[in-house]
């Protein structure tokens, strides 16, 4: 299936991270296990930093009555996608990408697809549960190099959960897109369910390495070019 007939060529394409840019085993198996070994000292060493402190508040208000470290043991254990839990994380993988500890390593069609859309005029942006300063995270430690710069825009859980079509709404809102010249990637369903309900075009991207459960009504991709093909966009290098 190529391009819906009606559909404008978009124009932004907003990507998810875990299981469209980068395998779902770095998050859960590297990244993950990385932050729930080092959060206990982290909660110490950091205990007057203002996003420590404001995340424990958060989850107090959350979990009232609940000793925060459980909480946060409950809320990894379930991968409760919360702000709080989602900016220590955040925290935790800072001090692990800045000593050397934590490279992402992009799938390889990744950056010369961005580069290609980006060089066509393309908005690049991202939006995952990760708060945005994880994603800068990601994006600037990888075995690629820093690939922030081609990014214009990371959207994280304070538009809301990606699972909501009102979080797109507000991106395209908060960005001043247009909804239909917006392309969201991502390998969830339930994801792109939401995304389609806001207006935008969806395609999903469902990587063989990661066992993706496809979806029937969305698109599939099993990589950037193959997207870029079915929506009329250049496929990169
Ligand atoms: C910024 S990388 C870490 C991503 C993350 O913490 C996460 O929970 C991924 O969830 P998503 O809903 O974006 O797949
Ligand atoms: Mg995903």
């Amino acid at each position: 299936m190529t391009q819906n007939p009606g559909s404008p060529t978009p124009r932004v394409v907003l990507l998810d991270i875990e299981g469209t840019t980068l395998p779902v085993a770095f998050v859960h198996k590297v990244l993950f296990p990385y932050a729930r070994a080092h959060l206990p000292a982290l909660l110490v060493q950091q205990h007057d930093n203002p996003v420590v402190v404001q995340a424990l508040a958060e989850t107090a208000q959350l979990a009232p009555g609940v000793p925060a470290a459980e909480q946060l043991e409950r809320w990894m254990d379930t991968d409760a996608k919360v702000a709080p839990l989602k900016s220590l994380q955040g925290l935790c993988w800072e001090q692990g990408y800045r000593q050397g500890e934590l490279v992402a390593d992009l799938y390889a069609d990744v950056v010369p697809t961005l580069q290609a859309w980006k060089a066509a005029g393309l908005t690049l942006a991202v939006y995952s549960s990760g708060s945005e300063a994880a994603q800068k995270l990601i994006y600037g430690y990888t075995e690629q190099g820093d690939v922030t710069p081609l990014f214009s825009a990371f959207f994280d859980l304070k538009v809301g959960g990606k699972r909501e079509s009102a979080s797109y709404r507000a991106i395209v809102q908060q960005a001043g897109w247009v909804a239909a010249d917006v392309l969201f990637l991502s390998d969830v369903v339930a994801e792109l369910e939401a995304a389609e309900q806001a207006g935008l075009q969806v395609c999903q991207i469902a990587r063989p390495e990661d066992g993706t459960v496809c979806g029937v009504r969305h698109r599939v991709a099993a990589s950037l070019p193959q997207a870029a093909r079915l929506f009329g966009l250049p496929e990169g290098a």
